[in-house]
Order: structure tokens, then sequence, then C-alpha cells
């Protein structure tokens, strides 16, 4: 279930909202043009399954969403903890990856399969932290100033959709305030 904390951007942030209600969650993101949709959950994919099986377990919603919304590239980020010994030096540097406020020129479009991660979404004077779960598909619009933390021991799968083929690409802001508000391992400890 999707997780919603909003925070002011103050040198000092202040929180002004934290809540699991569906409809109260919705309605905060559809007040910045963020979009929350859930599909159901397919039930036996494995952490190992590779991308080509995630996507068939999806087929039918992405192929919708691709249909209806133009995406020309779809592709499975994911992370999860293994025993190999350059893990933790691996998952430091994925979290590093989109730690930092960021813009894209195409919208953030992300299905989580499995696991969690937090999308900050600083807007209008206030960040919006969104902890999405299994089953939830988030629709961030283009140029929406972001960042995402997948937590000191990252464990999620998800989809990505893309219009443009070249992936992921980021546009960084330079501004502090990830450094200001409160991270995934905390929010998810504090969550009750
Ligand atoms: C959960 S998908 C990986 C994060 C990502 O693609 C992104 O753009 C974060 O801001
Ligand atoms: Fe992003
Ligand atoms: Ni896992």
């Amino acid at each position: 279930m999707t997780y919603l904390t909003v925070y002011t951007d103050a040198d000092a942030p202040e929180t002004l909202l934290r809540t699991e209600d569906p409809a109260e969650v919705a309605a905060a993101l559809k007040e910045i043009d963020v979009r929350l949709r859930h599909w159901p959950v397919v039930d036996g994919l494995a952490d190992d399954a590779g991308q080509d099986e995630i996507l068939e377990a999806y087929r039918d919603q992405v192929a919708k969403v691709v249909a209806e919304e133009g995406y020309t590239f779809v592709d499975v980020a994911q992370l999860h903890p293994d025993d190999t010994p350059d893990w933790a030096e691996r998952a430091a540097a994925a979290r590093a990856k989109f730690l930092n406020e960021h813009t894209h020129d195409d919208d953030e479009v992300r299905f989580f399969v499995s696991g969690s991660g937090i999308f900050y979404l600083h807007v209008g004077g206030k960040v919006h932290a969104v902890l999405c779960e299994p089953g939830d598909l988030l629709s961030v619009p283009a140029k929406t100033t972001h960042w995402f933390d997948m937590g000191t021991t990252p464990d999620f799968t998800a989809i990505r959709f893309f219009h443009d083929d070249d992936g992921w690409v980021g546009d960084f802001t330079g501004d502090s305030i990830a450094s200001r508000i409160p991270d995934y391992d905390t929010i998810a400890a504090g969550r009750s």
C-alpha cells in the first residue's frame, strides 16, 4: 500500500501530512498533477526473474499503457540483496545515482512489481514523499523536480516506461534539499 508523507521544503522541514489512506494519497498527488494507479500483483515471480519474464507477466497492463501513452521503450530496474562480496558497494552506487534532486524531459512512470522505494516530488514549496509498494503505478509529469531513495538495503523490482529510447536521462538541479528531508530508512522505520 502506498504511504505518503508531505513536508515543507524549508531549511528545517515540517511534516504536513502522513497517510496510507488511498483516497487521501490520490487526492494529495492529484493536486501536484501526479497520478497513482494500482495493478493486481502477479504472484509467483521470483526475485531473480529476468526482465523478459517480468514484462511477460504484466504484458497486458504494459501494452495498454504503451498504447494509450505512446511509450517507445520499457525496461525493468531491479536490485535485491545478495551475498556477493561487492553487494554493499553496488547497492550504495545504485542508491547514489538517484539520490540528488533532478528532472527528466520525459514523464517518470514506474510500476512496482516487488519491494519498495520512495519518490520525493518537490513541487510548490512542498516535498511529497511517495513510498511505493507492489502494485503501485506512479506517473510523474516531465520536468517535475524529484529524487528517489531505495534505502541502504535496496530491494525492489520496477517496470519503467520511456518516450526516449535512450532510457534514463536525468538533469541534476544542484539543490541540496534531498539532504534535509528524511530518507527511505527513516520514513520506513517511522511508519506505524
Ligand atoms: C524505481 S525506478 C529507478 C529510479 C528512477 O528511474 C528514477 O528516475 C528516479 O528518479
Ligand atoms: Fe527520476
Ligand atoms: Ni526482494
